[in-house]
């Protein structure tokens, strides 16, 4: 037996929802780049449940459909007003809260096609709910119910503020939604698949998948960010902050990628998303020193930025709690999910790979009274 630590280059599925070939990702064949630029996160959705770009009708009905179904059935916001929200990790709250959604849908463990599409979507929609009640509910402020005529990225800001945000505002969010929401393989939508392709059900999918989401060498990563740059503070300690990490051989969160050799395309949106938006917030030093960074370390170690680099410095000019960030991730990355769920479902069988065993040979067995 061979083994790959980390399972690195084995191919363990066919899939048609996202590839990245030679640093291009695409999504059902569509280049990330024009989705980024000319796509709301709705169509995105629809594009990866349904391998097809929607027309305007489809479309219309689709984003209407995800706003219908945002609101969340009141014991979940009764559950998040009964612990302590302050020394509670969000993406654990997030992860029992779509755990328990599952014990508030009647249809949960049914395994029907329709059906599931239909559960899909009440995931989706309720995502992004559990993460605005979340935030306004910490800070001792009442959830704010979704509006029907606003759209997704729209409708999470005015959940989360209580006002009507800026059109740069949902742009900079409807942008960052589009570039998250598929990749591939990596390592949450992988769990989710080992996980439903036992035929388990689609929430506890989901909820394995927001687990593995939540490590910091996964999207954990955009709070690791934000919190060096805070450390860093001003762009003149960047470079000795991050000898310092190279000394100690310590990761610097936002660099590096598995399977991108010469950078994310992803990172290049949100560089420039941070550019203008930190210009906006007179706060331009976090772009400055992320900018420094990413050339510092591809200089010395060849490592480019992921996507967690600049939605960092995105989400903070924005005034998104820094703990927030990887629930926003989770928001978007929903919709991968649930398509590769849906893709497992229809084409099953289970995943058990083999671990090559390494431990004692043969030890003599000792019975309890003499060991
Ligand atoms: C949405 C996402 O999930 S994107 C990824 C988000 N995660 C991060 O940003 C966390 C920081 N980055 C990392 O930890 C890694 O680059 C990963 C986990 C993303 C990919 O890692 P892997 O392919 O497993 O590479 P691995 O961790 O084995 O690193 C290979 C080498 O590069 C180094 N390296 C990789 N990433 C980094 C980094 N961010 N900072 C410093 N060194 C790094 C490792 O220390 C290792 O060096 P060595 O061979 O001298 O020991
Ligand atoms: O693909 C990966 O390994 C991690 C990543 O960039 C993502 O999930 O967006």
């Amino acid at each position: 037996m061979t083994t790959t630590k980390g399972l690195e280059g084995v191919v363990a599925t066919q899939s048609s929802i996202s590839s990245i070939i030679n640093d291009q990702l695409t999504y059902v064949g569509y280049k990330i780049d024009d989705l980024a630029e000319n796509s709301s996160f709705e169509e995105v959705v629809y594009l990866l449940w349904n391998q097809k770009l929607p027309n305007k009708s489809e479309l219309d009905a689709f984003t209407a459909e995800l706003a219908t179904n945002m609101e969340l059935p009141e014991p979940i916001i009764d559950h998040l007003r009964s612990y302590d929200l302050s020394s509670v990790h969000p993406m654990a709250a997030l992860r029992t809260a779509i755990s328990l959604l599952g014990l508030h849908d009647s249809e949960a463990d049914v395994m029907e096609e329709k059906v599931n599409k239909q559960k899909a979507i009440r995931i989706q929609a309720q995502t992004s709910t559990i993460v605005a009640a979340f935030g306004r509910i910490r800070q001792g402020k009442d959830p704010i119910k979704p509006k029907k005529d606003y759209g997704y990225a729209k409708n999470f800001l005015y959940m989360l503020n209580g006002e009507d945000p800026k059109d740069i505002e949902i742009e900079a969010i409807n942008k960052a939604l589009v570039l998250h929401a598929d990749h591939e393989l990596n390592a949450s939508t992988f769990t989710a698949r080992v996980c439903v392709a036992t035929l388990s059900d689609i929430y506890s999918g989901v909820t394995a998948a927001v687990g593995a989401l939540k490590g910091p060498l996964h999207g954990g990563a955009n709070e690791g960010v934000m919190k060096m740059l805070t450390e860093i503070g001003e762009e003149e300690n960047a470079i000795p902050y991050i000898d310092e990490k190279f000394k100690n051989k310590e990761k610097v969160m936002g660099m590096g990628h598995r399977v991108y050799e010469n950078g994310d395309p992803r990172a290049k949106h949100l560089r420039r998303m941070s550019k203008e938006l930190t210009k906006i917030t007179g706060e331009d030093k976090w772009y400055n020193m992320s900018l420094k960074i990413e050339e510092y370390i591809k200089e010395q170690k060849g490592l480019p930025a992921n996507v967690d680099f600049y939605s960092a410095s995105v989400y903070h000019s924005l005034g998104i709690d820094h703990d927030l960030f990887t629930p926003l991730f989770s928001v978007s990355r929903m919709s991968g999910w649930l398509a590769h769920i849906l893709e497992q479902y229809d084409n099953n069988r289970l995943i058990r790979p083999r671990a090559e065993y390494v431990g004692p040979e043969s030890p003599e067995y000792v019975s309890i009274e003499k060991r």
